[in-house]
């Protein structure tokens, strides 16, 4: 069948609060004169799978409903490709769909994107595509981390407990405790530089995380990746760092450089980079800007 819109839903983002959201979701999506078909996966992996299959199905639009890593799923299987993408907001970071003027209220997206649907019309965004050193490819659209916040995100992911958020407060001080600066190798539109650092990030849009504009003047549609990196911090100031990213102050810091490039490669030693909050694999790790590679609906 041809001529549906496939919907992910991510039963478990924004935990659980959306649960009694897609029935409503479904219901608006409707209104776009599509068939509606729900995808059902029980995992990550098994998300993307789910997406891929519907796009080769001739899917004409792929709807997220979730967070970032829902995003992160789904858009593997629309990037560069016909298919229009949705995204209904119902995690606890909708990053990318702030940055590309998504409505936070999700049934007010849901409406958004059958009105596009129906009147066939969409908004081309940039996405990151990168490739590791197996050659394997893969799609971002926000942020991805390849410093100190990879490093928690990756030990956070290890530990089984404690639960929810205090698992991330709990690997920040675990990884605080063995933080040390890494020698980086960065390419930026075949310009190297190498040098010590702590944190290195490349961003498509501004903020990850739920709100942490790491790099604030990032735009999804300017055909460039913004790439932040600093000169060694120290565990003090690093800490004293952090709440300055909701506001984005924190590359006043003579210590914070943010460069723009097409085409950036980053190498460091330990270091599994992470993008959308998803693993992407250990690093090096290069990363191309591939302007307008996503039809988005809204
Ligand atoms: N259909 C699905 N079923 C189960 N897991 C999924 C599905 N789709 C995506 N996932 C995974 O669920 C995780 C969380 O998704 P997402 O980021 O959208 O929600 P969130 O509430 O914002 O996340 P977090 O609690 O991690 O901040 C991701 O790692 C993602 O790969």
């Amino acid at each position: 069948m041809s001529d549906f819109i496939a919907v992910l839903a991510n039963p478990s983002a924004g935990r659980g609060r959306h649960r009694g959201l897609l029935p409503g979701v479904v219901e608006a999506l409707g209104t776009a004169g599509h068939a509606v078909r729900i995808l059902t996966a029980g995992s990550g992996i098994e998300a993307e799978a789910a997406c891929h299959a519907a796009v080769a199905d001739g899917a004409a639009a792929v709807v997220a409903v979730g967070g970032d890593g829902t995003v992160h799923r789904a858009l593997q299987s629309v990037a560069g490709q016909p298919a229009g993408f949705g995204v209904v907001p119902a995690g606890t970071g909708n990053d990318f769909a702030s940055a590309v003027g998504v409505p936070p209220d999700p049934l007010a997206a849901a409406a958004g994107i059958a009105v596009a649907l129906r009147d066939d019309r969409a908004h081309r965004f940039d996405l990151a595509r990168t490739v590791d050193a197996h050659g394997e490819r893969r799609w971002f659209c926000a942020v991805m981390a390849a410093g100190f916040d990879a490093l928690v995100n990756e030990r956070a992911n290890r530990m089984r407990r404690p639960t929810g958020p205090r698992r991330y407060d709990l690997a920040i001080v675990l990884e605080l405790a063995r933080l040390r600066a890494r020698r980086y190798t960065l390419t930026l539109d075949g310009e190297e530089l190498a040098f010590p650092a702590e944190i290195v990030a490349v961003g498509n849009c501004a903020s990850y995380g739920g709100g942490m504009r790491m790099l604030p003047d990032a735009d999804p549609a300017d055909g460039l990746l913004d790439v932040l990196f600093a000169a060694p911090l120290g565990r003090l100031d690093l800490m004293r760092l952090k709440p300055r990213l909701r506001g984005g102050t924190h590359v006043r810091d003579p210590r914070v450089t943010v460069r723009r490039a097409r085409e950036v490669r980053i190498m460091a030693e330990g270091i599994v980079a992470y993008a959308d909050g998803e693993r992407l694999g250990p690093l090096p790790v290069e990363v191309s800007c591939v302007p307008g590679a996503v039809r988005l609906l809204r």
